[in-house]
């Protein structure tokens, strides 16, 4: 079965609307965990505008199931997650003032700051992830970089699921991501997927790519969690992932 982890950061967006501490993060992750998810996934970013670096900190010796810090490798963010030690850490691309994750890495140009930066989160002990566009060139790189696992970057593919509403498996682009998950197994790298999944787009998703380690899904999840309330909605979500 593949591991759901609950992105939270759209429950820090709502509580930083007014202040104050409603929802308490620490409880929704607590909570979260308790209605069924695998994992805690944050991405704190430069303007702290949802997930602050003093939560990441709090959560720490609440989280019980596996804790996964998303980013990009600034000196803060670097600083933080050597600090925390994660289970996991998810390195993203972007540009501090990114509106969301928008790309993956480009392994060659960057393999050089990658592979520092993998080396010294993984000296403590901490697994890494890189965020990859579906583009099997740039998978060798990730594995020569010293990568644990990719995380799949599944925007465009959530894209194209919703514009096709017809057979998604004819799609190219969906080739692009079974054949770069395919290499990513091929050189001994897990695989990990996420951004725009959702309940529609999950389970063609995972049927076709059943080496699929883990989802990190928050956007999605948090707005299905307003119809159908929390613990059901992690559920929903997981019955997706059964083998
Ligand atoms: C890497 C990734 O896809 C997610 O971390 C996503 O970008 C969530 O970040 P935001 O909640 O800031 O949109
Ligand atoms: N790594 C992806 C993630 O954590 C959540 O992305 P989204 O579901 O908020 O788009």
């Amino acid at each position: 079965m593949t591991k759901l982890s609950v992105n939270i950061n759209k429950f820090a967006t709502l509580r930083n609307a007014r202040g104050g501490n409603l929802p308490d993060i620490l409880k929704v992750a607590q909570d979260c965990e308790r209605f069924g998810a695998d994992g805690i996934t944050v991405h704190p970013r430069p303007d702290e505008r949802h997930i602050r670096y003093q939560d990441v900190r709090d959560l720490k010796p609440l989280v019980t199931t596996e804790f996964n810090i998303e980013g990009y490798p600034s000196k803060d963010f670097m600083d933080l997650v050597l600090e925390v030690k994660p289970h996991q850490c998810t390195l993203v691309p972007d540009p501090p003032d990114a509106i969301t994750s928008n790309t993956g890495w480009d392994t060659v140009k960057y393999q050089s700051q990658l592979k520092e930066v993998i080396s010294t989160l993984k000296k403590a002990g901490i697994r890494v992830s890189i965020f990859l566009n579906a583009d099997v060139s740039k998978v060798a790189g990730a594995k020569s970089a010293g990568a644990d696992r990719i995380e799949l970057y599944t925007g465009p593919y959530a894209e194209e699921y919703t514009n096709a509403r017809t057979q998604p498996q004819n799609l190219q682009l969906f080739n692009d991501y079974k054949n770069t998950a395919r290499e990513a197994t091929a050189l001994g790298l897990e695989l990990n997927a996420g951004h725009d999944l959702n309940l529609e787009n999950l389970r063609f998703f995972k049927l076709h790519i059943p080496q699929l380690k883990e989802v990190s899904i928050g956007h999605a999840l948090v707005a299905d969690a307003l119809y159908f309330g929390l613990e059901n909605t992690i559920q929903l979500y997981k019955r997706q992932l059964i083998d």
